[in-house]
């Protein structure tokens, strides 16, 4: 375990209202604090946990656990001395280590009274808006039943297309599909640090209120556990998605799980930055596969940046893609750059009949997301109505291009889709 050069003492610090407050949590650990240094599970820290969270539970408190560690679990038992690099070992080692660790789950919140109940999520669970209804509802009724959800990516199946990459990132997006009130990310170090936190002179951040607090901010990749993945890249990717929504996080060591639940000062506090958006936006930002790309006129990029309008067939100039009505689409600007998602109203087929029609919408207002902040000009409308291009590829092989593919490829209309549309 990497222990921090420089931890803060506890002083007398008032009470964290947001966690005193929160009605549903989502907790996330990673597999570096649930493993042994010689590698396998740790079950003296597993019941330390679970002895937080039952805790938490009995206050009335609904738990999610989002726990990692499937695969560092099924190391020792499948003879690997550390995580392999291929996919394929790592997904045999999931596959043993994930039934593992939720027997262990079991058998310690069992000391409590309590059930759990495995759920396991690929990306493409949650990218489709009618699985992502789906998941919240399984989620929500195992709640109500009283039983502590464990959630984890289920590596044993997921391909790189359809992997989440990280539990950060799947943490923040499980808090928002479940609509909870706060989310805590537990790792091996007790916060985020303004650098290498092994490094003499590192500070713990207390709390971030924005990306502008972590402007000057040593962002690293993981730590010498070796079965952590994403470092704290990944942790404050997680925080972003999860206070952009709305949700405040704690992020601190798993062994101060005890007083980061009870609100007291502990690790790094991030404030939420936004407001809940609808359920469907966030997918679209954050989970959603785009299916292809429009490239819109100048004018359009400023009506579609700053949410003043849907845009129009007219402000169309060029479809990539073969989506249909309903999909997620990348919007880009005339130089390729993406500057939006929207949900699509027309199919790829469609839009060349009606080129330069200012009455047909193209993608709703509601269904847009701006992903540039930055305000743009309003340039005037077009004089004349633009040609449209279109170039049409199969769907997962604009999925798996590059964004300069994606704006330049060539290839010809095939049709195919990835995916049963849902
Ligand atoms: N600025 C930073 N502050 C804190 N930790 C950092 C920072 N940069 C890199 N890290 C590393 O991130 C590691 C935590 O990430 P990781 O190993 O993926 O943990 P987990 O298994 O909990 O997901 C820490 O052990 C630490 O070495
Ligand atoms: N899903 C993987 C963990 C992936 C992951 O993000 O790990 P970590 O950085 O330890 O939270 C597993 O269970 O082994």
């Amino acid at each position: 375990m990497n222990g921090p050069a420089h931890t803060e003492p506890p002083g007398e610090q008032p009470l964290r209202t947001d966690v005193l407050t929160a009605r549903r949590m989502v907790v996330k650990v990673g597999s570096s604090s649930l493993t042994t240094a010689a590698g396998g599970l740790d079950s003296d820290r597993v019941d330390a946990l679970v002895d937080v969270l039952a805790r938490t539970r009995a206050t009335g408190t609904e738990v999610v656990l989002v726990s990692s560690g499937a695969i560092a679990a099924g190391l020792a038992p499948l003879g690997l001395t550390e995580r392999p690099r291929d996919l394929a070992r790592q997904q045999a080692a999931a596959c043993v280590g994930q039934g593992l660790l939720v027997a262990r789950y079991t058998a310690s919140f069992a000391r409590y009274g309590l059930r759990v109940g495995q759920v396991l999520l690929t990306a493409d669970d949650i990218s489709r808006r009618t699985h992502y209804r789906n998941a919240f509802r399984a989620l929500a009724q195992v709640l109500a039943m009283g039983a502590v959800p464990v959630v984890n990516e289920n590596d044993t199946v997921a391909t790189a297309e359809i992997k989440f990459g990280d539990n950060d990132r799947l943490a923040a997006l499980v808090a928002h599909l479940v609509r909870a009130d706060l989310l805590v990310l537990l790792s091996d170090v007790d916060g985020l640090y303004d650098g290498d936190p092994r490094r003499p002179g590192s500070r713990r951040l207390r709390e971030i209120r924005g990306p502008q607090d972590l402007a000057d901010v040593e962002i690293g990749s993981a730590g010498r556990s070796g079965v952590g993945t994403g470092g704290m890249v990944t942790k404050v990717e997680a925080a972003r998605i999860a206070t952009d929504a709305g949700i405040p996080v704690v992020l601190t060591a798993a062994r101060h799980a005890t007083d980061a639940l009870a609100g007291r000062e502990t690790g790094t506090f991030f404030h939420r930055t936004g407001e809940r958006a609808a359920d469907h936006l966030l997918w679209l930002e954050h989970a959603s596969s785009p299916r292809g790309a429009v490239r819109l006129t100048a004018h359009a990029v400023s009506t579609v940046a700053q949410r003043r309008g849907p845009l129009l067939a007219d402000g169309v100039t060029r479809v990539d893609g073969d989506f249909v009505a309903g999909d997620p689409v990348e919007l880009q600007d005339e130089s390729g750059r993406v500057i939006a998602r929207g949900l699509v109203g027309l199919d790829a087929r469609e839009l060349p009949r009606l080129q330069g029609n200012s009455t047909r919408e193209v993608v709703h207002q509601d269904d847009l997301v701006p992903l540039v902040t930055t305000a743009l000009p309003t340039p005037p409308a077009p004089p004349t109505p633009p040609r449209v291009r279109i170039r049409i590829h199969s769907a997962e092989e604009y999925a798996r291009s590059s964004p300069q593919t994606q704006a330049t490829s060539t290839s010809t209309a095939r049709g195919a889709r990835a995916y049963p549309r849902t």
